[in-house]
């Protein structure tokens, strides 16, 4: 997609890195990190990473389930067209694939564009989304991947899904000025997947 001249800056959504911190208002970030509470299991073969995240699916009698999405990637700059949310339940995504992946969120409630924040997840990273947050579908790059999804079976409406307004969409993309990390992350990683 070319990004034409007549392309404000407030169309576009820049990518930043996933951390716990920036992440908080929309949800979790699953990885190992010495600021999380972890210790030695299974006769200290295994170093436990304690409760990263509440799996909150149980109102109104549900109950929680694990899936696998299979997806297709994506290529930026990706335009932000829809979004959407679980009222009754958080989400999680696991990646499988050892691939980065798009994180798209808003803060829950009535939906603000201007809440509107893009990650770039590392392989190594998994999200939960706490309930009502809003997120894109699930977005994965360079080639197609699975991603381990614990959220909430169950009966119930679980699924609000909206599509932005023009004036509302975004343009997804790395930071041209950005000081190379995102763009070298997904270079390598494309390099690597072209060496296979
Ligand atoms: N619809 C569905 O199960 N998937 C979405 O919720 C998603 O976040 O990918
Ligand atoms: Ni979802």
């Amino acid at each position: 997609m070319h990004i034409t001249e007549r392309q404000n800056t407030h169309s576009m959504l820049k990518l930043q890195p996933l951390t716990s911190e920036a992440f908080a208002p929309y949800g979790d970030v699953l990885e190992v990190s010495d600021h999380r509470q972890h210790f030695p299991i299974n006769r200290g073969n295994t170093e436990r990473y304690h409760a990263l995240a509440r799996v909150d699916v149980t109102g109104q009698e549900g109950y929680p389930i694990i899936s696998i999405f299979r997806t297709q990637p994506v290529v930026l700059p990706f335009r932000i067209e829809c979004m959407e949310r679980h009222p009754l339940g958080s989400q999680s995504f696991t990646m499988l694939g050892g691939e980065p992946y798009l994180v798209v969120v808003a803060e829950p409630g009535e939906f603000r564009p201007q809440t509107l924040r893009g990650f770039l997840a590392q392989p190594h990273q998994g999200v939960n989304y706490h309930r009502g947050t809003w997120h894109h579908y699930c977005l994965c790059l360079n080639r197609a991947c699975d991603f381990l999804v614990v959220d909430r079976g169950g009966c119930g409406h679980n699924c609000d899904e909206i599509l932005l307004p023009a004036e509302q969409q975004r343009l997804l993309m790395l930071d041209a000025t950005d000081s190379n990390d995102l763009a070298t992350d997904l270079a390598q990683t494309s390099c690597t997947e072209l060496e296979d």
